[in-house]
C-alpha cells in the first residue's frame, strides 16, 4: 500500500489521531483503554497491571496516569517499547514460556489486578486465518492472565468477531463472573475489533485445561450451532471483509437438488443454506401464486390433484406462520428501537434548549452503551450528504447507514423493509417528520445566536425587496395609479388588477410579489389606507401615519421607496391622474441612500474578519481575549459557550435615538464587566515591558556608549593638558594656545574615512562587500579612482605655489 493510501485508508487520521498527538499518547488505541476505563473504572483501584501486546506504549501511558504512584506497571511485546518512567518493559513473545517466567521474575510476591491485552498478530495473510490466530493469541493472554491475576482482577481484552468469538465468550465466562464485550467509540467502525471486558475474577482453584486449550476451545464451534435451527428470514449475513466467505464454498451460487430437499430431515434448514434473500422471497411469491389459483373456482378441476399435495401445502403454512411471527416479532423490535431513539432525541432537544448541553456534547454523548456511533448526527449525516437524501425524502440512506455503521446490525433489516413496506413508509414518514423539525430548530436556534447570518438574512430580504421593485418598475402594466371617481373601464381595469394581483398571491405567496394597491375611497371612509399584498404588521402601522391618510390610491412601493425619477411613470403620472388636489396631500421624501446603506452596511459583517486579521497580526492586546484564548486552548470553555455567553444584556443595546449626553455616560459607566484571569493579566504586562523595554533600552544603551567615548577623550586630553601646563619649555600663551588647540580638536567630530574600492574584473558587478575591506567603503571604477586622485594633486600643487608666494 503506498504512503498516500495509507494516510487515507479507513480515515486513518481521524480526530483520535490528532488527539493523541496533542495529548502525547504514543499511540490512538490509548483512547481505546480510556474509554472502556471511563466506563468500567477498573484502572483507579489497580495497584499492579499487565500489559501484554503494550508496543508501542499507548495503553502503558494511560495506566501510568490513571493507576494510583507507585503501581507496578508491566508491559511486554514482540518490538522493543521505548522506556516510559517507572514501567517495566520487556521485549518477549507472549506465547512463550520465557515470558511467563519473565513477568513471574518481575512480580515477585505480587499479583495483578488488571492483565489488559491489545495483542494483534502479522495480520495480511487472510482474514480468516487473522481472526484465527487472534482468537489464539487472546486464549494464550487468558492463560497468563489466569495464571497472574488476582481474585476478582480485570482482564481486557481484544477480539476479532469471528465464529471463535462465541467460544471464546464462553471460556471466559467461565473464569469471570461479569463478562461485557463492547466498542469504544475509538475504535473504527470498519475494523471488526471488539473489546471484551471480564471482571471479577473468579480464581478457581482448579481450571478445567481444556477452556484454555486452542483446539479444544475452537473446535466447539462446528458442533455447536448444528442442531439450531436457521432463521431463514434473517439470515445472519455476514459482511464480506469481516468474515470472508463460508469454509470451503468460495462462491456465492449455491444450488441443491430438488430429490435432496425433498428427502431432507430440515427442510428449512436447506430453504436457509440455499436461498438467499431475493430467492427466498420468489419462492414465496410464486406460493401465493399458486395458492391463489387454488381458490379459484375455474381451478376446481384441479382440486382433486392439489388434494394430494395438501400435505406439502400443510408444510408450506407452517413455515409462513413462522415467518410471519418472526417478522413481526422483528417490527417489534425495530419500533422499540426507533421509539427510544427518538425519546433520547427529544430529551437531548430539551436538554439543549436549557443550555445544559451543548451540539458537540450531544454528537459526543449519543455514541451508543457499546460506544457505538451516534445515534443523532446531523454534521455527520450533513458531511455525508445522508441529511440532504433525508431531505428530499429518500429514507434508505437511514436504513443504509445503520447497517453500514452498526457492525452488529444484521442485514435482515433490509429484507423486513422489503416486506413490509408500507408499515416502513409510514415509521418512515414520521422519522423524516421528526428529523425535517429538529434540524429546522437547529437552524433556527443557531441563526439566533449568529448575528452575521442575521444582518446577511435582512440584507437578502432588502435585496429581494429592491429586485421587486425594479422588476415592477421594468414593467409599465403592472403600475396603476387611479382616481376613485375613474371612469368605469379604468375601475374595472382596477378590479381585474387587483383580482388579479390577488390571485397572484394565492398562487405565489413566497414570491412576496406586491401589486400594493389601495382603495383611496375605502381609506376616505375608514381614516386608514389598506394594502394588499400581505403587508406586515410593521408595514401597516407605518401606513396607517396620517400622512397618507387622504391619499385616494398609492402605489405602496413606490413611496417606501421614495421614488420620483426612477419609476418614471409613477408619481408624476400619477399626480396627473389624481389631480392637483391629491399631488398636494402627497409629500414625496426623496430617499436617503446614505442612511440606507449606513443600516445595511455591508463592512459590518467583515467586522470580526478584520479583528481577527489585526489579532494574526499583532496578537492579543486585551486581558479578556488573552483569558479567553487561554480557556479554548486549555479546554476550559468551547466555541459553543462562547457563542452563548454572546448572548446578554448588552447584546442587543440599541443606540438609535438615544441623546448624546447618554451615550456618552453609558460609554463611561456602562461596562461589560469581562473575568480576566491573572496569568493573562501577567502575560499581557509582560508583553507590555517587553514592547516599553526594547526602544529605551537601546538607546540608553547607545547613550551610554557616547557618554564613555566622551570620558575616555576628555580623561585623555586631561592627561595631555596636565603635561603640557607642567613643562617649563613653553611660555604661558603657548601653553594656553595649544591646550585651546587641542580642546577644540577633540570638539571636532572626526570625519569617518569613505574607502575607495575599485571594482575590477568579476568584482564589477558584486555588490557585496569585498575581501580585506573593513569600515566605510564605496566602489568604484577605476577612472574615477584616477580621477579623483589627478584632482587631488593639482589642489596640492596649487596650494604650494600659493605658500610660497606669500
Ligand atoms: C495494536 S498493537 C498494541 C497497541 C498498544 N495497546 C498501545 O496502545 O500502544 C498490537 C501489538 O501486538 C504485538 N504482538 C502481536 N503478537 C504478539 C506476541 N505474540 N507477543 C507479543 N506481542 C505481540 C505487536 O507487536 C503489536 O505491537
Amino acid at each position: 500500500m503506498g504512503k498516500k493510501d495509507k494516510k487515507t485508508a479507513k480515515g486513518r487520521l481521524d480526530k483520535f489521531y490528532y488527539l493523541a498527538k496533542e495529548q502525547g499518547y504514543r499511540a490512538r488505541s490509548a483512547f481505546k483503554l480510556i474509554q472502556l476505563n471511563k466506563k468500567y473504572n477498573f484502572l483507579e483501584k489497580s495497584r499492579c497491571l499487565i500489559d501484554l501486546c503494550a508496543a508501542p506504549g499507548g495503553w502503558l501511558q494511560v495506566a501510568k496516569k490513571h493507576m494510583p504512584v507507585s503501581s507496578l506497571i508491566i508491559g511486554v511485546d514482540l518490538v522493543p517499547i521505548k522506556p516510559i518512567s517507572n514501567i517495566i518493559t520487556f521485549q518477549e513473545d507472549i506465547t512463550t514460556d520465557k515470558c511467563r517466567s519473565t513477568i513471574r521474575n518481575e512480580l515477585k510476591t505480587w499479583k495483578a489486578d488488571v492483565v489488559l491485552h491489545d495483542g494483534a498478530p502479522n495480520v495480511g495473510i487472510s482474514w480468516l486465518q487473522d481472526a484465527f490466530s487472534q482468537a489464539e493469541l487472546t486464549l494464550k493472554a487468558l492463560k497468563l492472565a489466569v495464571e497472574f491475576l488476582n481474585k476478582g482482577g480485570t482482564f481486557v481484552t481484544k477480539l476479532f468477531r469471528s465464529k471463535d468469538y462465541n467460544n471464546l465468550i464462553w471460556v471466559f465466562n467461565q473464569l469471570f463472573k461479569k463478562v461485557e464485550a463492547t466498542k469504544p467509540a475509538s475504535s473504527r467502525n470498519v475494523s471488526a475489533e471488539i473489546f471484551v471486558v471480564c471482571r471479577d475474577f473468579l480464581a478457581p482453584k482448579k481450571i478445567d485445561s481444556k477452556f484454555l486449550d486452542p483446539r479444544a476451545v475452537f473446535k466447539e464451534v462446528e458442533i455447536g450451532p448444528v442442531n439450531k435451527p436457521i432463521d431463514v428470514l434473517h439470515p445472519e449475513k455476514r459482511k464480506r471483509q469481516r468474515e470472508g466467505y463460508e469454509d470451503g464454498n468460495y462462491t456465492l451460487y449455491k444450488e441443491i437438488s430438488v430429490l435432496d430437499f425433498i428427502n431432507s430431515d430440515d427442510p428449512i434448514q436447506i430453504l436457509g443454506d440455499v436461498l438467499g434473500k431475493k430467492e427466498f422471497k420468489n419462492l414465496l411469491k410464486w406460493r401465493n401464486i399458486v395458492k391463489e389459483k387454488k381458490q379459484d373456482p375455474s381451478n376446481e378441476n384441479d382440486e382433486n390433484s392439489t388434494k394430494n399435495n395438501d400435505e406439502k401445502v400443510d408444510e408450506d403454512q407452517i413455515i409462513q406462520d413462522e415467518l410471519d411471527k418472526l417478522t413481526k416479532e422483528k417490527q417489534a423490535q425495530l419500533k422499540r428501537l426507533r421509539r427510544k431513539a427518538n425519546e433520547k432525541r427529544q430529551k437531548n432537544v430539551v436538554r439543549m434548549q436549557l443550555k445544559m448541553i451543548s451540539p458537540t456534547d450531544i454528537a459526543l454523548e449519543s455514541s451508543g452503551p457499546d460506544g457505538g456511533d451516534p445515534l443523532f448526527d446531523l454534521k455527520q449525516a450533513d458531511k455525508t450528504g445522508v441529511l440532504r437524501k433525508i431531505r428530499k425524502g429518500d429514507m434508505d440512506v437511514i436504513l443504509e447507514q445503520d447497517i453500514d455503521d452498526d457492525d452488529i446490525v444484521i442485514e435482515d433489516q433490509k429484507l423486513l423493509k422489503d416486506k413490509d413496506e408500507d408499515n416502513e413508509d409510514n415509521i418512515d414518514i414520521q422519522f423524516e417528520d421528526e428529523l425535517d423539525e429538529l434540524y429546522e430548530q437547529y437552524v433556527e436556534r443557531k441563526a439566533e445566536r449568529d448575528v452575521k447570518y442575521r444582518v446577511r438574512k435582512m440584507r437578502k430580504e432588502y435585496e429581494d425587496w429592491n429586485g421587486i421593485q425594479k422588476s415592477e418598475s421594468s414593467d409599465d402594466n403592472d403600475v396603476k395609479f387611479v382616481h376613485p371617481q375613474d371612469d368605469s373601464s379604468s375601475s374595472d381595469n382596477d378590479s381585474e388588477l387587483e383580482s388579479d394581483s390577488s390571485n397572484e398571491l394565492k398562487e405565489e405567496p413566497t414570491k412576496k410579489k406586491k401589486k400594493l394597491l389601495t382603495n383611496i375611497s375605502e381609506s376616505d371612509d375608514d381614516s386608514k389606507v389598506k394594502m394588499a399584498g400581505g403587508l406586515s404588521k410593521k408595514a401597516e402601522l407605518f401606513f396607517d401615519n396620517p400622512l397618507f391618510k387622504d391619499s385616494k390610491k398609492i402605489d405602496v412601493s413606490d413611496i417606501k421607496d421614495g421614488v420620483t425619477k426612477s419609476n418614471g411613470h409613477s408619481l408624476k403620472r400619477k399626480a396627473d391622474d389624481i389631480g392637483e388636489d391629491a399631488n398636494d396631500d402627497i409629500e414625496i421624501v426623496p430617499r436617503n441612500k446614505d442612511s440606507d446603506e449606513e443600516m445595511w452596511d455591508a463592512n459590518e459583517v467583515d467586522e470580526d474578519e478584520k479583528k481577527m486579521m489585526r489579532a494574526k497580526e499583532i496578537g492579543l492586546i486585551t486581558a479578556e481575549a488573552v483569558t479567553l484564548a487561554q480557556q479554548l486552548v486549555n479546554r476550559q470553555k468551547t466555541k459553543y459557550d462562547l457563542i452563548d455567553e454572546g448572548f446578554r444584556r448588552y447584546t442587543y443595546n440599541d443606540r438609535e435615538g438615544l441623546p448624546g449626553w447618554f451615550l456618552d455616560d453609558e460609554k463611561q459607566h456602562n461596562k461589560l464587566n469581562v473575568p480576566v484571569t491573572k496569568e493573562a493579566v501577567q502575560a499581557i504586562r509582560e508583553r507590555m515591558k517587553a514592547l516599553n523595554a526594547r526602544p529605551i533600552k537601546k538607546i540608553a544603551e547607545a547613550k551610554a556608549r557616547k557618554k564613555i567615548r566622551v570620558m575616555r577623550k576628555l580623561a585623555k586630553l586631561q592627561k595631555k593638558t596636565d603635561a603640557i601646563i607642567e613643562t617649563s619649555d613653553m611660555t604661558e600663551k603657548e601653553k594656553a594656545n595649544t591646550i585651546s588647540k587641542m580642546v577644540s580638536k577633540a570638539q571636532n567630530k572626526v570625519k569617518k574615512e569613505v574607502k575607495l574600492v575599485v571594482a575590477k574584473g568579476s568584482a564589477k558587478g558584486n555588490k557585496g562587500r569585498p575581501k580585506g575591506v573593513k569600515g566605510r567603503y564605496k566602489m568604484v571604477d577605476s577612472r574615477l579612482k584616477k580621477d579623483a586622485q589627478a584632482l587631488k594633486r593639482v589642489n596640492q600643487k596649487v596650494g604650494s605655489r600659493k605658500r610660497r608666494r606669500k
